[in-house]
C-alpha cells in the first residue's frame, strides 16, 4: 500500500475492529492526527511516556538498571520524557544520546524533564542495562541510518537485556517494513496511535518483536475510515461466528479457488482450507491440473477441474497478471446460488 494509495479494501468491507481486527492508517493519517492533538493541546509525548513507563514496569524491577537510547527527533524525545517519567518513579535511569542534541522543541522540553527529574546523562552506557528503550528513529526516519546510528544500533542487538522499541524499531521503515542498513532487532515493540504497516511486512515482524499498541486516548471522531485493517484471525475463528443452530454449509456462502498447475497444487489447497477455516459455507477448488480426487485433511473441500474454456490459457494469463482478478465464473460453482454477488480474487504472487 502507497502513501496515499487507495484504501486496501472498500470501507463497507472492512470487518469491525476488534482485538484480532485493528484499523491500519497511513502515516500521514498519524501525522494529521498528531496536528489536530497539537491544536487541541492535547500531550500525546506525555501520555507516550505514561504508557512505555508502565510497560517497562512490567518488564523489570526496582533497582536493576535502564537505558534511555534517545535520538534528535520526537521518538527520542518519547524516550527521554519516559526516562523522567521512570526517574520520579525510583528507578536507576541512564540516557545516551549517540547522534547529539534534541531538535525539536518537545524532545528539548523531554531532556530538560529527565535532567531534572535525575536521569544521569552517559556519553556511552556504563553497564549493561536490564532493559533499552529504543528511541533513536520512529516513523521520522528518512534515510538509511548512518554509521553513528548503526553503531548505537548494534550495540543496543548485542545487549542480553530487554529491548523495548518505541513506535517503531529505529532503521525499520515504518510505512514498508524494509531495513535499509542496519535497524533495532526488539524484544519487544509499544507503537503509538496505531498499526504501522511496517510492522506488520517484510522485515517488520522479525524486527519488532512482540507488538503492543498505545492508542493515547485520541477521540474516536478524529479518526478517518481506516485504510486498511490488520486482520489476525486465530486458528479457528469459525466459534467466534454467530450461527444458527440449524445453519448448515449453504448459509455461510461460497468460495471458489481457482489454482493448481502442475506442481502448484498446494496453494490452491491452502486458499481453500483458509477460505473453510475463516467460515465460507462450501468451497469449490478448481484444479487446473487434476491432482487429487480429495483433500485428505479437509475432505469437505470440493475438487474439480478448472473452468472452461481450458486450463491452458487460464493457467498463462493468472501467471501473466497476478494480482488481477478475473470476472469469469466456473462452471458448477456452488450451483446458481452464489452468482451475482461473488467476488472475484486471486492470490498476489511475489
Ligand atoms: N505522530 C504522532 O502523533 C506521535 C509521535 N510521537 C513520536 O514522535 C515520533 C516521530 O517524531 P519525529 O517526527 O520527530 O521523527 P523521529 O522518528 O524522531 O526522527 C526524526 C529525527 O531523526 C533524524 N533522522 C531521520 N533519519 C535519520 C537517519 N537515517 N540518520 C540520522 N538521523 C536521521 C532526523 O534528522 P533530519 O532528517 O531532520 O536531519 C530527526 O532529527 C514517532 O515515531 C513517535 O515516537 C509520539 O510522541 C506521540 C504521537
Ligand atoms: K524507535
Amino acid at each position: 500500500m502507497r502513501a496515499g494509495a487507495r484504501p486496501i479494501l472498500p470501507q463497507h468491507r472492512l470487518p469491525p475492529e476488534t482485538d484480532m481486527n485493528r484499523p491500519i492508517h497511513t502515516l500521514a493519517t498519524l501525522r494529521h492526527i498528531e496536528t489536530l492533538a497539537g491544536q487541541a493541546g492535547m500531550p500525546l509525548m506525555d501520555r507516550a511516556a505514561g504508557a512505555i513507563a508502565d510497560r517497562v514496569e512490567q518488564r523489570i524491577v526496582r533497582g536493576e538498571p535502564i537505558l534511555a537510547l534517545a535520538g534528535r527527533g520526537n521518538n527520542g524525545g518519547d524516550a527521554l520524557l519516559a526516562a523522567a517519567r521512570l526517574a520520579a518513579r525510583g528507578h536507576r535511569v541512564d540516557a545516551w544520546l549517540p547522534l547529539g542534541e534534541p531538535a525539536t522543541d518537545d524532545a528539548r522540553r523531554a531532556h530538560a524533564q529527565a535532567l531534572a527529574a535525575g536521569v544521569t546523562l552517559v556519553v556511552a552506557p556504563r553497564t549493561a542495562p536490564a532493559l533499552a528503550l529504543d528511541g533513536l528513529f520512529g516513523i521520522g526516519l528518512r534515510r538509511a541510518p548512518d554509521a553513528a546510528a548503526c553503531a548505537a544500533i548494534d550495540w543496543l542487538n548485542g545487549i542480553s537485556g530487554h529491548r523495548l522499541a518505541l513506535d517503531v524499531p529505529s532503521g525499520l521503515d515504518a510505512w514498508s517494513g524494509q531495513v535499509t542498513g542496519c535497524a533495532v532487532a526488539a524484544t519487544e515493540t509499544l507503537t503509538f496511535l496505531a498499526d504501522k504497516p511496517g510492522l506488520l511486512t517484510h522485515d517488520g515482524p522479525d524486527q519488532a518483536g512482540d507488538v503492543h499498541l498505545a492508542t493515547l486516548d485520541i477521540p474516536p471522531a478524529w479518526w478517518p475510515a481506516a485504510d486498511g485493517a490488520c486482520y489476525q484471525p486465530d486458528d479457528d475463528i469459525t466459534h467466534r461466528l454467530a450461527r444458527k443452530q440449524n445453519a448448515h454449509k449453504g448459509s455461510f456462502g461460497c468460495v471458489a479457488v481457482l489454482g493448481g498447475a502442475t506442481g502448484m497444487t498446494g496453494a490452491a489447497l491452502l486458499a481453500a482450507r483458509a477460505a473453510l477455516r475463516t467460515g465460507a459455507g462450501k468451497v469449490r477448488i478448481g484444479l487446473l491440473e487434476p491432482a487429487l480426487a480429495v483433500d485428505p485433511l479437509y475432505p469437505e473441500l470440493m475438487l474439480d477441474d478448472a473452468p472452461a474454456p481450458s486450463p491452458t490459457p487460464m493457467s498463462r494469463s493468472w501467471r501473466s497478471a497476478p494480482g488481477s482478478v478475473s470476472r469469469r465464473r466456473p462452471r458448477n460453482c456452488c450451483g446458481t446460488r452464489c452468482s451475482a454477488a461473488d467476488r472475484w480474487c486471486s492470490t498476489p504472487t511475489p
